[in-house]
């Protein structure tokens, strides 16, 4: 049930808006499209929908070709990037009408209509013309309507689109079930921070070609920054200079070292030879700094180290996430 494209192209006169593309989406499991803009997502996902027919290479969905016979429709659920709707319909006719157009019965699709406005949180909306609806809640109308037939391939273009806080975290949530009832979910989004949490193998692709493919686990022990947070930012970096471990200011000012003084009595203090403890010393100040870690096996060492050392850390994060670190690298590589 999982999708693979090989070889695939795909041109509009002499753009050449899918150039090479190679892919495997497994079942049971998400997968990130992740590319500029204009490299070919949207293109790729209307080829996997059966929407476009390529120029060459071969597309399989779950067993079909898409776009030839009803196999692959039959199995594919996809939400295109913006939600077009018929302005005479309700939002549950919407529904409805596709489950017709999927040929469920009448009382079953209006009960599978029920059941997905209530899952996207539409069922106050669901007599409103669809037309009228806000764009996050048209995206929302836009999942349920790509779960009508209860499809084992979910295609989603840019799924979080004008969703609000609430309904992304929704989101994730239902494509991860989706994905852990062993659907194949491949997902296309701008917001790599939103497909850090949600997808399992990213696939990067860039003017049309498939440029690496990777598990979000090899993504997230390659090396990345970490911002590093003590309660005294010097005794923090006499100590990071003592063990050799290099580090940066960071540069997005978040070390700005006028931050608030060290709480008294908060913790062991920090070990900090230049932070005397005479009458005259000044308070230590929080501060943070930038590391360049290998995985969380890297920072679990390092914060043992700083922590036995008796600097007073208050936290270590990635400072980007490992799907963002990836593909800035790759960037990078390509300049
Ligand atoms: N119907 C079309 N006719 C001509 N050119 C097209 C057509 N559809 C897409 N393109 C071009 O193909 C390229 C890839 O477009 P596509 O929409 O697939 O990119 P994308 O990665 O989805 O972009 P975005 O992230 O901005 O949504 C672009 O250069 C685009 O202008």
């Amino acid at each position: 049930m999982s999708i693979t494209v090989q070889g695939v192209r795909r041109h509009f006169g002499a753009v050449r808006a899918v150039d090479g593309i190679d892919l495997v989406a497994r079942s049971g499991a998400v997968t990130a499209l992740v590319g500029p803009n204009g490299s070919g997502k949207t293109t790729l996902l209307l080829l996997l929908a059966g929407l476009l027919r390529p120029d060459a290479g071969t597309i399989d969905v779950a067993g079909h070709e898409p776009g030839v016979g009803t196999g692959a429709r039959a199995v594919t659920g996809w939400m295109p990037d913006s939600f077009g709707t018929w302005d005479s319909l309700t939002a549950r006719e919407v529904l409805t009408t596709v489950g017709a157009a999927y040929r469920l019965p009448a009382a079953q699709a209006g009960e599978r209509a029920a059941e997905l406005l209530d899952l996207v949180h539409l069922t106050d909306l669901a007599d409103r013309p669809a037309h009228v609806l806000s764009r996050g809640q048209k995206q929302r109308l836009g999942l349920a309507r790509a779960l009508v037939h209860d499809p084992q391939v979910l295609l989603l273009d840019e799924p979080a689109s004008g969703l609000d806080p609430r309904s992304r975290v929704d989101l994730r949530v239902l494509v991860r079930t989706l994905a852990a009832q062993g659907r194949t979910v491949l997902v296309s989004s701008h917001v790599l921070v939103e497909l850090d949490e949600m997808a399992d193998d990213a696939v990067f692709i860039s003017a049309g070609r498939t440029v690496a493919a990777e598990s979000l686990a090899t993504a997230s022990a390659a090396r990345r920054p970490w911002r590093l947070r003590a309660l005294s930012r010097t005794g923090l970096t006499a100590w990071l200079d003592e063990a050799g471990i290099p580090w940066r200011a960071d540069g997005d000012g978040a070390d700005q070292v006028a931050a608030e003084p060290a709480p008294a009595g908060f913790g062991p203090p920090a070990v900090d030879p230049t932070e005397a403890n005479g009458p005259d010393a000044a308070p230590a100040t929080a501060g943070m700094v930038v590391v360049d870690l290998e995985g969380e096996a890297a920072a679990a060492d390092l914060l043992r180290a700083a922590v036995g050392a008796g600097v007073a850390v208050t936290s270590l994060a990635p400072a980007s996430g490992a799907l963002e670190s990836a593909y800035l690298a790759l960037e990078e590589e390509r300049r």
